[in-house]
Parts: C-alpha cells; sequence; structure tokens
C-alpha cells in the first residue's frame, strides 16, 4: 500500500511573510523526509514571447500559472513518484532552461499567492494556511526584496503595485482566506503559529505512521 504524503497548501498575498513561513517549517524537517514545491516556478511558460511583452504579463492573476502542469505533480508526489520541477527566472520573466529533480516526500509543501483559489489544488492539500500581513508591511517588504532580489526599480514595483498587485489580490487572493483551517498573522516571525503547525504536521506523520 502507497503512505499517502501530507500536503500542506499556504497562501497568502505577496510579500505577507509566506516564504519564510515556509522556509520555518521546511528547516524544521530538514533530516526527514521534506520537498518544496512553489507556485511560481509554475508561472507559464513564456520563453516564445520577447521579453518587451513579457513586460505587459499580468502574473498576479489566477490564468497565469500553468495549475494543470502543477496539480500533475503533486499527484505524481502522493502517488510517490519523483518530479522535474520548472525554475523561474523572475528577472526575465519567464521559466529558466533548468529544472529541479524532486523525489517523493512524507510532507510536501506548496507555496504561492494563489494555491488557495483553485478548488482542485484544495483538494489535494491536507492543511490550508493563510498568511495575512496588512497591505503597508506587504508593499514596503516586496519593495525592499524586489529591488535587491528580482532585479525591480523603485517605480516598477511601485506602477505594477498600484495597476496590477493591489487591485488582483483584492480580488483573487484576499477571498481565498475563508478556505484556510488555520491564518497566521505577520508571517515568518510569528513563532508560536509555526510551532502549532510544526505540531500538527508531526501528529499527522505519525496517524499516517511514516515517521
Ligand atoms: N516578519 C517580517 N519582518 C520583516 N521582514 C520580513 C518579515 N517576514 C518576511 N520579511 C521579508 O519580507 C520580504 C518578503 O517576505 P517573503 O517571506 O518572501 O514573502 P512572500 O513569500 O509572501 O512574498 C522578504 O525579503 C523577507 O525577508
Ligand atoms: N515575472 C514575474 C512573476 C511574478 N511576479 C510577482 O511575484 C509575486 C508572487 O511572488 P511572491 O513571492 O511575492 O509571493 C506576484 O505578486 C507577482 O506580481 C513578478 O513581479 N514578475
Amino acid at each position: 500500500m502507497i503512505k499517502k504524503p501530507v500536503v500542506i497548501g499556504i497562501a497568502g498575498g505577496s510579500g505577507s511573510g509566506k516564504t519564510s513561513v515556509t522556509k520555518s517549517i521546511y528547516d524544521f524537517f530538514q533530516g526527514h523526509s521534506i520537498a518544496l514545491i512553489e507556485q511560481d516556478y509554475y508561472y507559464k511558460d513564456q520563453s516564445g514571447i520577447p521579453y518587451q511583452e513579457r513586460l505587459k504579463t499580468n502574473y498576479d492573476h489566477p490564468l497565469a500559472f500553468d495549475n494543470d502542469l502543477l496539480i500533475e505533480h503533486i499527484q505524481q508526489l502522493q502517488q510517490r513518484l519523483p518530479i522535474n520541477k520548472p525554475v523561474y527566472d523572475y528577472t526575465v520573466h519567464t521559466r529558466s532552461v533548468n529544472i529541479i529533480p524532486v523525489e517523493p516526500k512524507d510532507v510536501i509543501i506548496l507555496e504561492g499567492i494563489l494555491v488557495l483559489e483553485d478548488q482542485r489544488l484544495r483538494n489535494l492539500m491536507d492543511i490550508k494556511l493563510f498568511v495575512d500581513t496588512d497591505a503597508d508591511l506587504r508593499i514596503i517588504r516586496r519593495l525592499l526584496r524586489d529591488i535587491n532580489e528580482r532585479g525591480r526599480t523603485i517605480d516598477s514595483v511601485v506602477n505594477q503595485y498600484i495597476n496590477v498587485v493591489r487591485p488582483m489580490h483584492n480580488q483573487f487572493i484576499e477571498p481565498t482566506k475563508r478556505y484556510a483551517d488555520i491564518i497566521i498573522p505577520e508571517g515568518g516571525q510569528n513563532h508560536v503559529a509555526i510551532d502549532i503547525m510544526v505540531t500538527k504536521i508531526q501528529t499527522i506523520l505519525e496517524q499516517n505512521s511514516i515517521v
């Protein structure tokens, strides 16, 4: 009999602290059996589109993601099959030519702004989290990160935020909070919430008797 892995979905707005929460959980289970799947890596491949056209894409709309491939990969991992995870390059707005081979694991974390938006993805999850951080903190964090790590200018971050990120957040991301089992305020520094999550994951692993 195949033992089912625990799938944890971590959603929340851009800059809310999803990656930080994910890293805390991931680090706790290092040495155990844990895999990380970033929804961002499943943005649709745009290598056939000129760079200037890629700048016009709405990266905060559900249709920007290749969720079919993402779902296929999660299902493969659940069946204990390996996958080749795509790699995304934010600086050129498309997938890199590289892939990351991922072996099946007991715990799978699926993290991204819209992982709770697609019912098919929600149905694959055992635990659903929403990282909830005020908009002013999210834009400040994003501004610093996008300039330092994603090759952006102040102007581009501000324009994208006002014209796309903010309205899409309100239309598509914020409403998915209602699907969450647990809402984590403020993200990565919320050690109490992270400890509770880790304990819950351990309990599920024991119930599945795969610890
Ligand atoms: N509690 C926090 N206080 C200050 N900065 C934070 C906090 N949590 C995350 N950050 C920083 O904010 C930026 C965005 O956080 P990140 O975890 O990448 O968010 P997300 O994955 O939701 O976009 C990162 O540079 C991160 O280091
Ligand atoms: N080419 C791209 C692709 C995505 N984005 C933005 O990334 C945000 C999601 O990533 P987080 O780590 O912040 O959750 C999303 O809001 C997109 O606007 C981008 O700017 N360029």
